[in-house]
């Protein structure tokens, strides 16, 4: 083993120099072991350098046995120790009790007097009280191991120029993780466009993604770049990729593989430096095995496969959500709610099928229907079907639902939703996620 005393040669306290960063700081040596720690350090985590010192840092943050690069992950000790140079990364780090946490370390080469080489990680917390992970104007809120590892995916990817396939069930966060992408990457300052695949007629294929010329068509006015040219420099988002009809499948296969294409009309061959992120809640490859999805673009589109936990796998993520959720309700309809405890528990037992869409129509609602600030679980209209609660939650310490079923407010609620809402009966529907007719049956029933 390396060993390094608390003083070198020309008189300086290691652990001296190390107090001098704000952000914790350890010193690691070639056999990842922790040399020092600094005092910021150690009033984060709650420990002594003795405590550590001597240990794996791998064991330190991860809990591992093995070093992180040897479990795939991007390793700050193994690129510093490797080419000399100062590296940054995003690790999931776990606490001495265990608790995930979202950190950036900033790893800086360090040389002993007689010639030592050593690791200086700088850790910097990424995630607040409110477990918000802010992306530019996005935010996503979660802190479970399965989330912030799905984010480290997210974040890796990203950096690189492959296309990326997101996967996971619908209201996942498969969008939001696409803008994450455009968002770490180098395109960052480029377009975000996004190509809805349900909404894509095979005629409009054309016009819509290549644009078109003056004149291209009957009744065709003026000149109009399409999305894959809009695109150049930036990110291309194909949602819902896997309802992509086989012909126009030929046809994207084609534009993407080259970056060349020519608006209808035109003549002249353009090119658009596009790099793609496509989303799907399907199973692409069983597509490709029934022949209903073309292989030579699941291999185009998956170079980077990444997959997004539902939310019944990452439980511990609904309250920070539903916080979250429930201030930009209070934002945008001017008002606070906040969850009883009883109703936090109750969320955390749903098993949120339709994930975080779904959470956010039931806050949603219940914002709607609650007499006051705070939404109790009588307010929640859960679909106890399709959601059933698990049995590792304490049922038995939740009340059942007794207000309203299947969305349908009680009869002194709906005079309430309509005064809030400036008796527009669309607002109140899309409240309650339930059509503008549904609203006038239920108006016309007292
Ligand atoms: N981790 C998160 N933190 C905060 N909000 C989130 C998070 N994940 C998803 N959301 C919100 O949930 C809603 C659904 O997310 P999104 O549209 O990205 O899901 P999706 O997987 O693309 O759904 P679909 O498959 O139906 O298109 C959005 O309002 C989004 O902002």
């Amino acid at each position: 083993m390396d060993t390094m005393t608390d003083t070198t040669t020309d008189g300086l306290q290691i652990s001296s120099v190390l107090d001098m960063h704000e952000n914790p700081m350890v010193l690691i040596d070639e056999h990842y072991r922790i040399v020092a720690a600094n005092h910021a350090y150690q009033e984060a985590y709650g420990v002594l350098a003795a405590d550590i010192v001597g240990r794996h840092c791998h064991e330190i943050s991860h809990h591992s046995p093995m070093p992180c690069h040897q479990r795939g992950e991007d390793c700050p000790h193994q690129a510093v120790f490797s080419t000399g140079q100062a590296h940054e990364v995003r690790h999931v780090h776990f606490d001495p009790s265990n608790r995930a946490e979202h950190v950036r370390i900033r790893g800086h080469a360090i040389m002993g007097m007689a010639g030592q080489r050593y690791l200086g990680e700088e850790i910097i917390r990424l995630v607040d009280q409110d477990e918000v992970i802010t992306c530019g104007e996005m935010q996503m809120v979660g802190r479970s191991p399965a989330f912030l590892r799905c984010l480290h995916h997210i974040e890796m990817a990203a950096r690189t120029e492959a296309s990326i396939l997101l996967h996971g069930e619908s209201g996942v966060g498969k969008e939001l993780a696409a803008s994450a992408i455009h968002h770490f990457s180098a395109r960052q300052r480029g377009p975000f466009i996004t190509v809805d695949c349900t909404s894509l007629p095979d005629t409009l294929f054309e016009s819509e993604i290549l644009g078109h010329e003056r004149g291209a068509f009957t009744g065709c006015l003026g000149r109009k770049r399409g999305l894959f040219e809009t695109a150049d420099g930036g990110t291309l988002f194909l949602d819902e990729i896997g309802e992509l009809p086989l012909a126009m499948q030929a046809k994207f296969l084609r534009v993407l593989e080259s970056g060349s294409f020519r608006r209808l009309g035109g003549a002249e061959t353009l090119h658009a430096d596009v790099r793609v992120v496509a989303a799907t809640n399907r199973d692409l490859r069983e597509m490709v095995a029934a022949r209903s999805f073309r292989a030579d673009l699941y291999y185009r589109l998956a170079a980077i496969t990444v997959s997004l936990p539902p939310l019944r796998e990452r439980r511990e993520d609904i309250p920070g959500i539903a916080r979250v959720l429930l201030q930009r309700i209070g934002a945008s309809w001017g008002g606070r709610w906040e969850l009883s405890r009883e109703a936090e528990i109750r969320l955390c037992a749903y098993d949120f099928p339709g994930n975080v869409r779904e959470l956010r129509n039931i806050l949603q609602k219940a914002a709607a229907l609650a007499a006051g600030p705070v939404i109790l679980v009588e307010d929640l209209d859960l679909d106890l079907e399709d959601g059933r609660s698990t049995p590792s939650v304490p049922i038995a310490a939740v009340r059942c639902p007794t207000g309203p079923t299947h969305g349908r407010p009680g009869p002194a609620a709906l005079p309430a939703l309509l005064q809030r809402f400036g008796g527009n009966r669309r607002l109140v529907a899309d409240a309650m996620g339930v059509s503008e007719r549904t609203v006038y049956r239920w108006l016309r029933q007292g």
